[in-house]
Parts: structure tokens; sequence; C-alpha cells
């Protein structure tokens, strides 16, 4: 009732503990086909939130649109390689503790949200471009209780503030746009490993990715550029081709991580998807 989700999602609940009653012969109370005749009449609300369970019985809830585009971006709702990366993340915990992850076009939040709770960063920076993916993602980000950091470039010059703990991740909601982020303004979050979901989705963002890459990739710490691990759903061959070509004349060296099959959360379709880690 708090955090309710979409109407889409309560007929398909309804309709399905519905048809469950009826398969075993036992007749469903009527207070169900009540609730079913109030979401059918029912109009969709432009938000509705999502609900997550992780392994350790934690959940993660989003506040989400409900259309896959809307306000001009892509990024208000959870992408499926968003949860693939979630997954691999939870799988390989360590490549995450005690270290500070930047998360490229972070969108609804779903992936860092799900590292923060479950993989022990020592600082987490969601990212993103659109005015409204960022103020839907601070909202997500204090609905799953977790407090917001300021500034991650304050903390680094004066580390008397750090406020973080063993338990939870210093967290920063910054903007940043790849085509005019700057490599000074890149190196202040001191990344020691680059994320991104679903960020290869038309020729265009493939170019800005490579060049914001390419800035990271003078983003030393500790005589070491950060490793960088994009995640994306194989829609269209040429957009992934182009993506490795322009990785090739960048100099950027990259290997595809083995794919993996941990379904721990819903996909609503099928599809084939992809992680490259890519050594900066
Ligand atoms: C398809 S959404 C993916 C969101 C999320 N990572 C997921 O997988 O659910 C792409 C995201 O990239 C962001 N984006 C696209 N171009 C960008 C740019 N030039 N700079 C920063 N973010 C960008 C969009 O705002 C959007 O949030």
């Amino acid at each position: 009732m708090k955090h309710p989700p979409s109407v889409k999602y309560a007929w398909s609940f309804l309709s399905e503990l519905i048809r469950k009653h009826e398969a075993i012969h036992t007749e469903p109370l009527d207070e169900l086909y009540e609730a079913l005749a109030e979401v059918l009449t029912a109009e969709e609300p432009t938000q509705c939130h999502r609900s997550y369970l992780l392994p350790s019985g934690d959940s993660i809830t989003l506040s989400e649109s409900t259309a896959i585009i809307s306000h001009g971006t892509t990024g208000l709702v959870t992408w499926n390689a968003a949860l693939y990366l979630a997954e691999w993340a939870m799988e390989n915990p360590a490549g995450f503790a005690h270290r500070t992850v930047l998360e490229l076009g972070s969108g609804a939040g779903l992936t860092g949200l799900a590292i923060c709770k479950m993989c022990r960063p020592r600082a987490y920076i969601f990212s993103d471009c659109h005015s409204h993916v960022l103020e839907q993602l601070q909202g997500n980000v204090l609905l799953n209780g977790l407090s917001l950091e300021p500034n991650v470039a304050t903390l680094a010059q004066h580390p008397e503030h750090d406020t973080a703990d063993a338990e939870s991740p210093r967290v920063t909601v910054a903007w940043v746009d790849w085509d005019v982020v700057t490599v000074p303004q890149l190196a202040a979050f001191q990344p020691d490993i680059i994320i991104a979901a679903d960020v290869l989705y038309c020729p265009e963002t493939v170019l800005s990715l490579v060049g914001v890459l390419q800035k990271l990739s003078a983003c030393q710490k500790d005589q070491r550029a950060p490793d960088a691990y994009v995640a994306f759903t194989i829609r269209n061959p040429e957009t992934c081709q182009l993506f490795t070509t322009e990785l090739g004349r960048a100099g950027i060296p990259w290997e595809e991580v083995p794919r993996h099959d941990q379904k721990l959360f819903p996909y609503e379709e099928h599809s084939e998807m992809a992680i490259l880690k890519l050594m900066l």
C-alpha cells in the first residue's frame, strides 16, 4: 500500500492468483474479484513502484515511470542490462568491496542500490545527465535507506568530514554528462571501478560513451587507471560492433566477461546480454 505497483502488475498478480485457485477447483474469495474489478477500471498513473528481492532477504524498492520513454529519456525505468549487471556484481562482491565505484548513466538506480546493499563498496557515485532522472534517482537512494553525501570532491579534500562506516558506503548522486564532463571533474571522484548498464542504444551514445571512457583513462589513482564494466542487451549487432571498433580506435583493450545465468530478478522478456571488461 505504501509503495504501490503499476495497475498492470496488480492486474497480472490478481489474475494469476484467481487462476491458481481455479486450477485446484477452489472458489476464490469475492474480495479477489472485487479487487480485480477495481484494477480493471483504474487508470495507470505515470509513476509506479517496483520491488526487487535480494538474496539476503532485503529488498530494493524503486519509484519508476510506467512508460518506457518519458520526459524524453529512457532513464526513468530499469532495463534488463541493469538487472544482469547487478546479478553479476552480487556474484563477484570482492571486486567492489572497499572500492569507490562510479556508475555512468545510472537511470532508476537498481544496479547501484544492489551493489551498495550487497557488495560493501567504500563509496558509490550514481551519475546521469537528465534532470528528471537525477531527481528520481535521489528519491530512490533515500527510499532505500541510504543517505546522500553532498559532494565527493569535498570529501577527497577534507577527509575529516567522512562519515562513512563499515556498514554503509558514502553515496553521491552527481550530474555527469559524458559530452561535457572534464578530466579533472572525473578525477575528483577518485574512482577505482567504473560501471554502466544499457548505455549502448544508438551510435551517438556509443561515441559519447567512448569519449568519457577516454577521459576516465586519464584518471590515474595509485598510478593505475580504473577498470570499467559495461553491460548491454544485444539488440542491434551493428551498435555493439561500433562500440568495440571505437574502443579499438581509442586504444582501450577489452574482453568479454563470462556469461552468468543467475536469474535472481524477473526479466520481462528474454534477451541476450553481455558484459565487457575494459582496461582503461
Ligand atoms: C537506457 S537508460 C539505462 C539506465 C540504467 N543504467 C538501466 O540500465 O536501467 C540510459 C541512461 O543513460 C543516460 N545517458 C545517455 N546519454 C548520456 C550522456 N551523454 N551523459 C550521461 N548520461 C547519459 C540516460 O539519461 C539514461 O539514464
